[in-house]
């Protein structure tokens, strides 16, 4: 018998860790400055889904860019496990690009128009060596059946294919690197409402099958509530609300997303929200709460103080002074 004493096991280190991460871009030559990104915190563990939903120039596609290494942040830290998103070595960045795979929200333009399907599938596969020569072939056609396109696609260039046809493309190419996190932009926005219904299940199936982490960036709160069990509301830079999906989208604790709410009821509908105002400039914020000139419980001390994200429970985080009552 063993009589070592058990150690209780480490939790385990999520796969991103965010924290008070700033993203800054400088304007007219460095004479004014646009906060993209202000104050963001956020973990993303393994198998977890979570969806990234504003309205457009809230932020969601430059916080993909950072947690992807594609920018640096301007400031806080932003970590895959614990080291930089992307690598620092070649080897790093190698193991990065394979574990992280990212569709693109323009899938045609991020595939060579010259490579037949089954050319931009086997790529992933030969560059990190995921199986033999050999073998490959056979992994192409599994990965095409799997997205649910027809086997004759194989030799087909981009431009034969149509815009679902090309985001399983997308889709397929993302898991031919067999990764642990799938970050997706908009990736069925613009589609018909049929085709993105099968590609929403597609990715849905996908995610329970293989336990992938995923996170979605969308406009669309059913989107974000039919993929992710959890959701970020974006809003000029910040995340002002995030819990489980169902949660907060059964109880909003910002006005902000309980406006969002108001605004979504058409499926797929650019969000536009219906609240009082003009949005403002991210290189113009105003001072104390960026939501307050749009918001109908703004009070007087809401001028004066910039609400930062907190937690309310265990579970949900608010960036409010005055959240909604439960
Ligand atoms: N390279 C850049 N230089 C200057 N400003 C930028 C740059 N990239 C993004 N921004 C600004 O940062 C803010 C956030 O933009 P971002 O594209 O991240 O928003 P988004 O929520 O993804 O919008 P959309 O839904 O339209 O894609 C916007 O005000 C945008 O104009």
């Amino acid at each position: 018998m063993n009589d070592a004493p058990r150690q209780a096991a480490a939790p385990a280190r999520p796969l991103f860790t965010l924290l008070d991460v700033e993203k800054r871009f400088l304007l007219d030559g460095g004479r004014r400055e646009l906060r993209a990104l202000d104050g963001i915190r956020l973990t993303l563990g393994a198998g977890e889904s979570l969806a990234l939903v504003g309205e457009s120039g809230s932020g969601k596609s430059t916080l993909v860019r950072v947690m992807l290494g594609l920018e640096p942040a301007s400031n806080g830290r932003v970590l895959f496990g614990s080291g930089a998103p992307g690598g620092s070595t070649r080897e790093e960045r190698r193991r990065f690009a394979r574990e992280v795979a990212y569709i693109y929200q323009d899938a045609r333009g991020s595939l060579d128009p010259r490579m037949s399907v089954a050319e931009l599938l086997a790529e992933p596969i030969r560059l990190h060596a995921l199986r033999a020569a050999a073998e490959i072939p056979g992994r192409v056609d599994e990965l095409i059946a799997r997205v649910g396109l027809p086997a004759d696609m194989r030799g087909k260039v981009p431009a034969e294919l149509s815009g679902g046809q090309v985001r399983r493309v997308a889709v397929a190419r993302a898991l031919a690197g067999e990764p642990r996190v799938v970050v997706a932009d908009e990736s069925v926005a613009g589609l018909d409402v049929s085709v993105q219904a099968q590609l929403l299940n597609l990715l849905r199936d996908l995610q329970r099958e293989q336990g992938l982490a995923m996170v979605f960036v969308t406009h669309d709160l059913g989107v974000a509530a039919y993929l992710c069990e959890r959701v970020a509301v974006m809003y000029l830079g910040r995340i002002v609300e995030m819990g489980p999906t169902h949660e907060v989208l059964a109880q909003p604790l910002h006005p902000y997303t309980r406006g969002l709410m108001q605004a979504f009821p058409r499926f797929d509908a650019p969000l536009t929200v219906s609240l009082a105002g003009e949005i403002p400039s991210a290189a113009a914020l105003p001072a104390g709460c960026r939501f307050r000139s749009r918001c109908e419980r703004a009070q007087p001390d809401c001028a004066d103080t910039d609400p930062v994200q907190r937690r309310l429970t265990s579970n949900r985080q608010v960036a409010c002074l005055h959240p909604l009552e439960n």
